[in-house]
């Protein structure tokens, strides 16, 4: 192996000392010299291993409370050697090869999170002479060995019992990447938080300017090339940001099927955020980004078989999301009737496994119980740019919304209304939903005028023999003119729901009125484009 490289003298500065005492301990029993920063050289000494302060080697104490103590050429030029040809040099300034750095950094995101941090705390958890070790020690990764993460030093040490106590290119470049990606993330963070603020000149604080940063740094990481994109001359791969648990598309393992293509995942994302909205079991059918068929039961067996009932056309290929444990019986149900890119549920019992085993490429995704709603801004991508915001994460309650019209709902349409305003925030708009004891029975999604989806949810209804009369309808904006009042009246519409807003509210009220119908308004509204 001519490109090992042996580890005889090692420098640990961390943070974080999670597992340094066992890795330094392994270091020793392997013969290398251990150096070490303050904190952490007392961790290792008090435990008994052999170390060597920074600060003895350089001859230069740590000044400034740790704002200098690596910072010195007896240390960055044992990193950055390049073996080979540097040794005069090293000699005539009594500088030794550092073979290896195990760092981890001050915990600035830790610490800005932390309620009352001030500017004064987040700038003394900016770390200097950490990254500046990671950087030195990536860069001449050929001869030197970098780890940013404890999770690698168990690696680490097999490799060096395996090869004499050396690591070999493969692993020194490949560490030399998860440190780059390392000190680019924390710049990142860093940046952030500075690009939101500006500063207070009376005194040593900052007030926060916008929540959005003056560059937008974060960092993706890569869970899967995907075989193309949206279309098959698109090349496509999949990005997940690592920060957020929260059970998603992201977070998901795929227990058998095919491999996700780019429109699965942004389907399958669409159907498992809009199944999220319930609390009954309850089941979403997508189809390119909008459920075309979704429904509440008492079991999820009786939620599926609804929501594949509004539209069984456009069910056919779509992805189905459930958000309680997958059972044989529903699985059953699935793979017998119809033919299905993508099932997702929070859970899957070992029967549903068994049963959609028998279709191989029906790829089935558990991503876990969700417990809270995430935090995470919401991406747009357009040519050149992308727009920020916050996720849509709201949604009323029956509590907040206010019946407008001369009738008050029933018990039961209000259900429905709340019920269908729910289906109509994940419908891409111009949004129009028609429901029924808990079950869409027409959906119409996309159309440049709301009375055009009105028209287009009738027509499916229709198609598919679902009776109209009697249903409640959601829209996601506000009617701009009576005639889809008037339309909806038509088609036997009994209740709607709307956000209410337009300047001709009171036109749109009357109009409710004049046809006995019953008028909710939500006060919020739910583009989706
Ligand atoms: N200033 C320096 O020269 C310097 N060199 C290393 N550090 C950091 O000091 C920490 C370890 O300190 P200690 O071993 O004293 O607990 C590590 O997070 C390391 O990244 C430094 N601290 C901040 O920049």
């Amino acid at each position: 192996m001519n490109n090992a490289r042996p580890i005889r003298r090692a420098l640990l500065s961390v943070s974080d000392k999670t597992g340094i005492l066992e890795f330094a301990q392994a270091l020793h029993a392997q013969g290398v010299e251990l150096l070490s920063t303050g904190g952490t050289a007392r961790l290792l000494a008090d435990n008994g291993v052999p170390v060597i302060e920074v600060s003895d080697y350089t001859g230069h104490p740590e000044i400034m409370d740790g704002r200098v103590k690596t910072l010195h050429p007896k240390v960055h030029g044992g990193i950055l050697a390049r073996r080979g040809i540097d040794e005069i040099v090293m000699e005539q300034n009594n500088i030794k090869p550092i073979d290896l750095v195990a760092v981890n950094l001050y915990p600035f995101a830790a610490t800005v999170a932390a309620e009352g941090c001030t500017l004064a705390d987040a700038i003394e958890n900016i770390d200097i002479g950490g990254p500046t070790m990671v950087r030195s020690t990536a860069k001449n990764h050929k001869d030197t060995t970098i780890i940013v993460n404890a999770n690698d030093y168990g690696r680490v040490i097999a490799e060096m019992q395996a090869n004499e106590g050396s690591t070999t290119l493969e692993t020194r470049f490949d560490l030399a990447i998860a440190a780059f990606e390392h000190t680019a993330a924390y710049d990142g963070m860093i940046a952030n938080y500075f690009g939101t603020k500006v500063p207070a000149h009376s005194k040593d604080e900052c007030h926060e300017d916008s929540k959005f940063p003056r560059t937008y740094n974060t960092q993706l990481v890569k869970k899967q090339d995907l075989r193309y994109g949206e279309n098959s001359h698109q090349t496509a791969a999949f990005y997940v940001d690592t920060n957020l648990d929260e059970a998603s598309v992201a977070t998901a393992v795929q227990l058998q099927g095919k491999a996700l293509s780019y429109n699965n995942i942004a389907d399958t994302d669409s159907a498992l955020e809009c199944v999220k909205e319930f609390d009954e079991p309850a089941c979403v059918i997508v189809k390119h980004a909008n459920p075309c068929g979704v429904a509440i039961g008492e079991n999820l067996l009786e939620a599926y078989n609804r929501a594949f009932q509004t539209d069984p056309t456009s069910a056919f290929g779509g992805i189905i999301a459930f958000n309680g444990e997958l059972d044989a019986a529903t699985a059953s149900a699935i793979v017998e009737r119809q033919f299905v890119e993508v099932i997702i549920a929070p859970k899957v019992s070992q029967a549903a496994r068994d049963v959609v085993a028998a279709k191989a490429n029906v790829r089935l995704l558990e991503c876990g119980q969700w417990t809270s709603k995430t935090t995470s801004l919401d991406y747009k991508r357009v040519n050149g740019g992308l727009l920020l915001q916050d996720r849509d994460q709201g949604m009323v309650g029956i509590d907040d919304v206010k019946v407008v019209s001369k009738r008050q709902p029933t018990a039961s349409e209000m259900k429905d209304l709340m019920f269908c305003w729910k289906v109509a925030k994940f419908v891409k708009s111009n949004a129009i939903v028609y429901a029924k004891n808990s079950m869409t029975i027409g959906v119409g999604a996309g159309q440049m005028s709301r009375v055009y989806s009105a028209k287009v949810a009738g027509i499916k209804a229709a198609d598919e023999g679902l009776e109209v009369q009697d249903s409640v309808m959601a829209s996601d904006a506000f009617f701009p003119f009576r005639d889809g009042i008037d339309a909806a009246a038509e088609a036997g519409i009994s209740c709607i729901i709307q956000p209410g807003g337009s300047i001709r509210d009171e036109e749109i009220i009357a109009a409710a009125d004049e046809h006995g119908m019953a008028m909710v308004f939500t006060g919020m509204r739910h583009f989706r484009h």
